[in-house]
């Protein structure tokens, strides 16, 4: 049998330095000059963008699909696919299960379950409960070196940050008039003749906690698309958002004001030099980066945030130099100062360690409670200790997925 590694690493670990380091042989000697696959986000961004510059799809999905326009699932099912057919001597597997769905976890534990039969797999992962099953040893990191890691230790990070201090006060109350802040009503969308989302009637009102959970593909992004972005497909639609009907008039812009959005992706490639304090203060004039004058009040409000995250002292320091973990909460205060009357989380916790995930949930829980934001959290996971009102389930049928409470 092959030897099996998994290391476990936090967020605060630079996982880009430790895969060159594999990948280099300086910390398995066995491996230098052995040929990898390296199943992670990192190549899956290498490909998208090169689809994005030269227009060219080197992996397809199997609806033949090019990445970009491919759900998360599709997008990994194709990208292990791709790595097989390249037949390395060993895989490096970052991240196996994010973003995936009960059911494509259990697919793609089954391939890399039959691939460890032949091929030796190196996993990366910041989740205990997603360590494969024919791992046969386990490391962490410690002062950048590894060393055996006991499955049954806890992880002492964050263990005292908690969020005491209270959440500002609104900064604009939003209006009783807007109720529901969104409502559906039958709606459809497919691309390409082929049906994504079928006859789906849905509302969210005021200070709801809404969950929308669905399998990959289902449609979840395609329906935040239609609230959040400007997927022409919301057009002659029955949509109407925040008492206005889409395609009424109104510009994008009218609608990203009344929403805090936060994303994982919205940190893939972020490079900008910003202090923690100037991150959260921009969130009042939907730009990244501050290119306005704040007023008084709108640097007083993000003052009471920076004291919420425990964050005050160190609100000149770079943005950049927070864990990951900590660049969410801050990114969930930026998207909050403005008091919107719609919170949209789109899978929020995913790559987030188990300790960094437990601290979001705080957050978003006390969001929920001390606030009269909505909160629409989209996640395959059932994140442990979050708390929504509501789950919306997307069900995949051939007629595109249909929807309803649960
Ligand atoms: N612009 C597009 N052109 C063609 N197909 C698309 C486009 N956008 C989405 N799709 C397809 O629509 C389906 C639903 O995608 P969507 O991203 O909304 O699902 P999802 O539930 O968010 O999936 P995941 O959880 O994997 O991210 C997928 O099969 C996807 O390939």
């Amino acid at each position: 049998m092959k030897n099996h590694i998994a290391i476990y690493i936090s967020n605060n670990d630079d996982k880009l330095q430790l895969i060159e380091q594999i990948i280099s042989g300086a910390i398995f000697k066995e491996l230098k000059d052995l040929k990898h696959g390296l199943f992670s986000e990192i190549s899956l961004n290498k490909f998208i963008d090169e689809e994005i510059i030269h227009g060219h799809f080197d992996v397809r999905t199997e609806t033949k699909n090019s990445l970009l326009h491919s759900s998360e699932g599709e997008r990994k099912k194709a990208l292990l696919n791709h790595i097989i057919l390249q037949k390395p001597d060993y895989i490096i597997a970052d991240n196996v299960f994010g973003n995936l769905d009960v059911a494509k976890q259990a697919d793609i534990e089954k391939t890399f379950s039959d691939l460890s039969n032949e091929t030796q797999i190196i996993q990366i992962t910041n989740r205990k409960d997603d360590i494969l099953q024919f791992i046969t040893k386990t490391y962490k990191l410690q002062d950048k070196t590894l060393v055996e890691f006991n499955l049954k230790e806890t992880s002492q990070t964050n263990q005292n940050m908690r969020f005491v201090e209270a959440l500002p006060q609104p900064y604009r109350p939003i209006s009783e008039k807007i109720n529901p802040l969104v409502k559906f009503n039958k709606v459809s969308v497919s691309y390409q003749e082929r049906p994504i989302i079928t006859d789906i009637s849905w509302e969210i009102k005021r200070g709801e906690f809404w969950q929308l959970i669905g399998a990959n593909g289902s449609g979840k992004s395609t329906m935040l698309s239609m609230i959040y972005g400007d997927n022409p497909k919301a057009y002659g639609q029955d949509i109407i958002l925040f008492g206005v009907k889409k395609g009424s008039g109104e510009s994008v812009w009218d609608i990203k004001k009344k929403i805090g959005y936060f994303s994982s992706e919205m940190l893939r490639g972020f490079k900008r030099l910003d202090s923690i304090g100037n991150m959260i203060v921009s969130g009042f004039f939907d730009t990244v980066g501050l290119y306005k004058t704040p007023t008084n009040e709108q640097i007083k409000i993000t003052e009471q945030w920076l004291h919420v995250l425990q964050m005050y002292a160190i609100r000149k320091q770079s943005f950049l130099d927070l864990s990951k973990g900590h660049q969410r909460l801050v990114l969930i205060a930026r998207a909050m100062v403005k008091h919107p009357p719609l919170l949209i989380l789109d899978e929020p916790t995913n790559g987030l360690d188990d300790s960094d995930a437990k601290l979001f949930s705080e957050l978003i829980n006390k969001i929920a409670k001390e606030t009269d934001t909505a909160i629409l959290y989209v996640s395959h996971r059932k994140e442990v200790g979050l708390n929504p009102d509501f789950i919306y389930e997307l069900t995949l049928s051939e007629k595109g997925s249909v929807g309803g409470k649960i």
